[in-house]
């Protein structure tokens, strides 16, 4: 049981938080949404001072992608609500926990579901973590997502290796970056133009000719949209138009916050389902065939990051 009950926030656990106190009487949350380099710090702090492990890659699960976590070993688990001053998942497919173990041998931390601007977080909210994970020394993300798939070509079930994307919210005036500058994780104006490392890129396509996958692998342009309800015929047509390959509702705060700390960046998207661009269709998206699709293909899409890990590692680390 998530979602919100008598104005109060109820996360997949039953704890319910309100003016940033869980019911249990903690108070997990400050009162307001501004993340300060030192709040940060403590929350890399506590993860620190609890874990042995130091990660140099950091992992975001996707919806149904869940199963990526559960490859780590030697593992240190952080329910969500455990974290000083952390928001809490409230989505279906997001079991909302940081993982700290090693994949491969190599250690990495992880979060089992995201903050999606739509659950009611500001985008500097939704994307904080990214620099929780800078401060505890990650260099690399790898961020997995859900979205619908736009480029006809798609199949549901196929992967995109995200080459680009397309800022919507952001051309609305919403960044995770907008509001006070701290030159401390970058610059006020960062470069954007190669968001998406080439190199990780093409290392994620090697691993797909190796695994027999090229058909199913693609690279596209990305596009969040705040959510949560999927798009209208009309909208998908325009964003066809701007060039939109995959369409989803995370990620693009997380790459920008990423970059903008200068974290080396790498996505992809599970096509969960097609995008419905004629009126005439019977087909509607849903959440449960997104998880549905995503737990399906959760096993292969691990081994693809398992295998970018190892590459990432013995390359650049
Ligand atoms: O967290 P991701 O981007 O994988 O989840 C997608 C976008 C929405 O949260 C949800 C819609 O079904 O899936
Ligand atoms: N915005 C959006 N997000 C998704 N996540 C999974 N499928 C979709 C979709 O069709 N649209």
């Amino acid at each position: 049981m998530n979602g919100i009950k008598n104005n109060v926030l109820i996360d997949l656990n039953g704890n319910g938080y309100t003016n940033g106190k869980c019911t249990n009487g903690t108070i997990y949350h400050q009162d307001d949404d501004i993340y300060t380099y030192d709040t940060l710090n403590q929350i890399a702090k506590f993860f620190l001072d609890r874990t042995k492990v130091r990660p140099k890659i950091g992992i975001i699960c996707g919806s149904g992608l869940g199963a990526i976590a559960e490859m780590l070993e030697d593992v240190d688990k952080f329910p969500y609500s455990s974290i000083p001053n952390f928001p809490v998942s409230t989505v279906e497919g997001h079991a909302g926990q940081m993982l700290f173990g090693y994949l491969d041998n190599v250690p990495v931390m992880c979060m089992q579901g995201r903050f999606h601007y739509y659950e009611g977080y500001p985008l500097a909210k939704c994307s904080m973590p990214i620099r929780v994970m800078k401060l505890v020394g990650v260099t690399h993300l790898i961020a997995t997502n859900a979205a619908g798939g736009l480029n006809p070509s798609y199949k549901v079930g196929d992967i995109v290796i995200v080459k680009d994307h397309i800022n919507i919210m952001g051309f609305a005036g919403n960044n995770p970056l907008q509001g006070p500058n701290d030159t401390r994780f970058g610059p006020r104006f960062p470069p954007m133009n190669k968001a998406y490392d080439r190199k990780l890129i093409e290392y994620a396509m090697e691993i797909a000719e190796e695994m027999g996958m090229k058909d199913e692998v693609h690279e596209g342009v990305y596009t969040c949209l705040g959510g949560p309800n999927y798009e209208t015929v009309a909208e998908l047509k325009m964003l066809k138009i701007l060039g939109v390959d995959a369409v989803g509702m995370s990620t693009v705060h997380e790459v920008i916050t990423a970059r903008h700390c200068d974290i080396t960046a790498f996505a992809f998207s599970i096509i969960t389902n097609k995008c419905v661009t004629e009126y005439e269709s019977m087909e509607e998206a849903n959440h449960d065939e997104v998880v549905d699709v995503g737990k399906r293909r959760q096993s292969i899409l691990s081994v693809l990051v398992c295998k970018m890990v190892t590459k990432i590692n013995d390359a650049a680390l």
